[in-house]
């Protein structure tokens, strides 16, 4: 069973015991329910901001421990202040020591869209994302049958939540695309075996049709790799090791965000 497999057992039986203990009744009660969401779309695409989705990841199984003990306020404010369009939070405990509460919190300190990043297996965990104040969610093309992803898509928008839909080659990109999606996420890590590679963005961007927005995911770490991917035709950029690797993530975040701005106003000068 490759990792990605085993993530999505370990969902199912998640499920299972959140959905028995918390019933959807109680998640409806959330003051989250009555609130609009704040439109990622919108946000990545705004050209005053810099597109990049920040995020918020204690471990990973690729990578092992990043940062155990950070605090999301101060993360995801830093983020914010460093100029992200928007923030991810992982939610996956298990895998990447996060949690319910860590999105929770970003939300109490912040007014920008926030990515439920989570391994989406079921209905539930859409109302989850809703109750806790999340305005987007992932589906992971690899992980869901095209009907399915079809249904949670349809499912999500029908709360108002905004849905990326992640792929990794042309083939999950081709089966699984549908109206109710917003964002495309290109993923240049393989779930499967870790590889990463920024190739896999620069080959699908085209296939892309138009209307969604476009995401490069992972493995980002220079500033100028955003002016290629720009160039290429994506609209915004996840990023998150680079970031939580610092021993000050929104120092990094700064930093980053600056450096690409200044590459930027180049490249805009010798276009004009
Ligand atoms: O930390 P990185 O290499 O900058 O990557 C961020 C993000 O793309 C990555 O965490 C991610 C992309 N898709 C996912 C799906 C589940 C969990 C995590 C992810």
């Amino acid at each position: 069973m490759n990792i990605l497999d085993k993530i999505i057992a370990h969902k199912h039986l998640e499920v299972a015991e959140r959905s028995s203990l918390v019933p959807v009744k109680l998640l409806e009660k959330s003051v989250f329910f009555e609130g609009t969401v704040v439109s990622m779309k919108k946000y990545v695409c705004d050209p005053e901001k810099s597109g990049i989705i920040s995020e918020f990841k204690r471990k990973s199984p690729s990578k092992g421990l990043i940062k155990g003990v950070a605090s999301v306020e101060a993360v995801s404010i830093g983020y914010m202040q460093a100029g992200a369009s928007a923030l991810s939070i992982l939610t996956d405990t298990d895998f990447f020591g996060g949690s319910n509460a860590d999105l929770k919190d970003a939300r109490k300190f912040n007014f920008c869209p926030i990515l439920r990043k989570d391994f989406i297996v079921d209905e539930y965990q859409i109302l989850e994302a809703k109750s806790i104040g999340a305005d987007c969610i992932l589906l992971i093309a690899a992980t869901l049958e095209p009907t399915r992803l079809m249904e949670l898509a349809a499912f999500s928008k029908s709360l108002g939540l905004e849905v990326l839909m992640e792929v990794h080659d042309s083939e999950e990109l081709e089966r699984s695309l549908c109206d109710d999606l917003d964002l495309v996420g290109v993923n240049n890590r393989n779930l499967k075996t870790f590889d990463v590679s920024l190739q896999t963005s620069m080959d699908l961007v085209d296939k892309i049709p138009s209307g969604f927005v476009k995401i490069s995911e992972s493995g980002i770490s220079d500033p100028s790799t955003l002016i290629t991917l720009k160039r290429a035709g994506f609209d915004g950029f996840l990023i998150g090791e680079n970031f939580m690797k610092s021993s000050r993530p929104e120092q990094a975040a700064y930093n980053f965000i600056k450096e690409y701005k200044k590459l930027l106003k180049k490249e805009n000068e010798v276009n004009a």
